[in-house]
């Protein structure tokens, strides 16, 4: 089966017209890259459902600071590469941002569109071979054994791991529904994988990410000269996605054109390539995800009904992570240790505090949201122990709160004598639970916050 490479797509964030122009024109001469040029934050900060692979980032946009864009940039796509661009060199800020996982920082003269030709080569190289790694172990069937991948003990998540097994063993279309970051990309994967369909492709498109114009020939293909600008022939995603699986997420945007033809493809098993005449056989499983209401939407009127329950199939709905009691901190250690071990750090805990901060933030990005706080939580981390001030949390948090953060000292306490009762006394035990080195229990009894009773 041959590797997909889906397009290189490349954002530029650059307020001055002509200097954006003057690097998407550098960029633009390797025509792999699929160059968007965006004038302010708020632009690109709504466009990242598109997943770039690359964003080079102006560090002085008029409408919003540098360093704020790039963190929420990183909150929701932890592994895009940032390139910031600044007007004048700040050793400070460029070191700060480095190790907040900046892919790199340039200073604005006349070498910089060289500079990040050059740059973009490299990140094209390192994406390319992820993409053909992570498709060639789900190729030899290895990939994703969901009981490894997706993490949680909770009864929510056991639930989940139910439904999947059930969902693997036939080829019935499933509908994947709940907040963003909440796993339902992995969830779709997990499934392929187990089930008979894993020597195929897993082929993902996220239809809200393509414009209007582009969606029908990317999932169905076109001929060469459909269109203007179709100078070749080019196979569709449900052509890829023959005998695997297509998982086409952000279902509820899709236009309502589309979902005629959707149908279609879907009843008569077959789809036609934008600008041909042949039928050509289609295959796979079906998995659709959205975090709307799509039955509200079709009370609405704004998508069919028939497809609405053609696509139904299983429904499985991914509780959000603030549901999920334990699993935050559970997550939480394994996000760590991955990324410590990644980066040869020697950060390995939380502060009973930090998980106290965690464990009381609602996570509305879920987990996406925890593992980029997670991830720098542990570049801050001054020592082995990531502590709250390290967690860098969205402010609506109720964790923020000047009322939380004055009885701190006594909650953690008595969250730590609630796990010490539980385990009847044992250290080691509570410690583990609490993801906190047994030292730090050792100190708190001595320092009588905590008894064994
Ligand atoms: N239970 C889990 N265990 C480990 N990692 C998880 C789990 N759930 C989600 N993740 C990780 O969280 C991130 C977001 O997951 P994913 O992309 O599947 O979410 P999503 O619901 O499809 O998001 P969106 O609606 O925004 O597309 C990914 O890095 C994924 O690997």
């Amino acid at each position: 089966m041959p590797i997909v490479t889906p397009a290189f797509r490349i954002f530029i964030v650059e307020d001055n017209e002509w200097y954006g122009q003057l690097l998407a024109y550098r960029l633009n001469q390797n025509p792999d890259y699929t160059v968007t040029r965006f004038a302010s934050a708020q632009e690109c900060l709504s466009q990242l459902a598109q997943k770039p692979d690359l964003i080079s980032l102006d560090y002085g946009l008029p409408d919003m600071a540098g360093d704020e864009v790039f963190r929420r940039i990183k909150v929701q796509l932890p592994d895009v590469a940032v390139v910031v661009i600044s007007a004048q060199e700040d050793v400070r800020t460029a070191i700060s941002l480095l190790r907040q996982g900046a892919y790199d920082y340039l200073v604005k003269d006349e070498d910089t569109p060289d500079r990040l030709w050059h740059v973009a080569g490299n990140v094209q190289r390192q994406v390319t071979l992820r993409r053909e790694n992570e498709q060639l172990r789900q190729q030899l069937g290895q990939a994703t054994d969901p009981r490894r991948t997706l993490l949680g003990c909770s009864p929510q998540m056991q639930q989940l791991q139910g439904l999947i097994e059930k969902a693997a063993r036939t080829n019935i279309s499933v509908s994947l529904t709940g907040e963003t970051g909440t796993g339902k990309e992995l969830v779709a994967k997990a499934i392929h994988a187990l089930s008979e369909q894993r020597t195929g492709a897993f082929v993902a498109v996220n239809v809200a990410a393509i414009p209007r114009e582009l969606l029908e020939s990317e999932l169905f293909g076109h001929e060469k000269g459909a269109f203007t600008g179709a100078v070749s022939r080019r196979v569709g995603r449900f052509e890829e996605a023959h005998q695997g699986t297509l998982f086409l997420d952000e279902i509820a945007d899709l236009d309502f054109s589309l979902q005629s033809k959707l149908l279609r493809a879907l009843q008569e098993r077959e789809v036609y390539r934008v600008g041909g005449n042949s039928a050509i056989r289609f295959d796979a499983r079906l998995i659709v995800a959205t975090h709307h209401d799509l039955a509200e939407r079709v009370r609405q009127g704004a998508f069919r009904e028939d497809l609405f329950y053609r696509l139904l199939g299983l429904p499985i709905a991914l509780p959000p992570l603030r549901e999920r009691g334990d699993d935050v901190l559970l997550l939480a250690k394994a996000f760590l240790r991955d990324f410590a071990t990644r980066n040869n750090l020697a950060v390995h805990s939380f502060s009973p505090a930090a998980c106290l901060k965690l464990q009381q933030y609602a996570f509305p990005g879920n987990v996406r949201e925890l593992k980029a706080v997670v991830e720098l939580g542990a570049v801050l981390a001054e020592g082995d122990t990531v502590e709250p001030v390290d967690l860098q949390l969205r402010p609506t948090s109720p964790a923020a709160s000047p009322e939380t953060a004055a009885p701190l000292r006594a909650q953690v306490a008595s969250i730590v004598q609630r796990c010490l009762d539980a385990n009847q006394g044992n250290i080691l035990q509570a410690a583990a639970q609490l993801c906190i080195g047994k030292s730090t229990l050792y100190r708190m009894l001595q320092n009588k916050e905590v008894y064994i009773k």
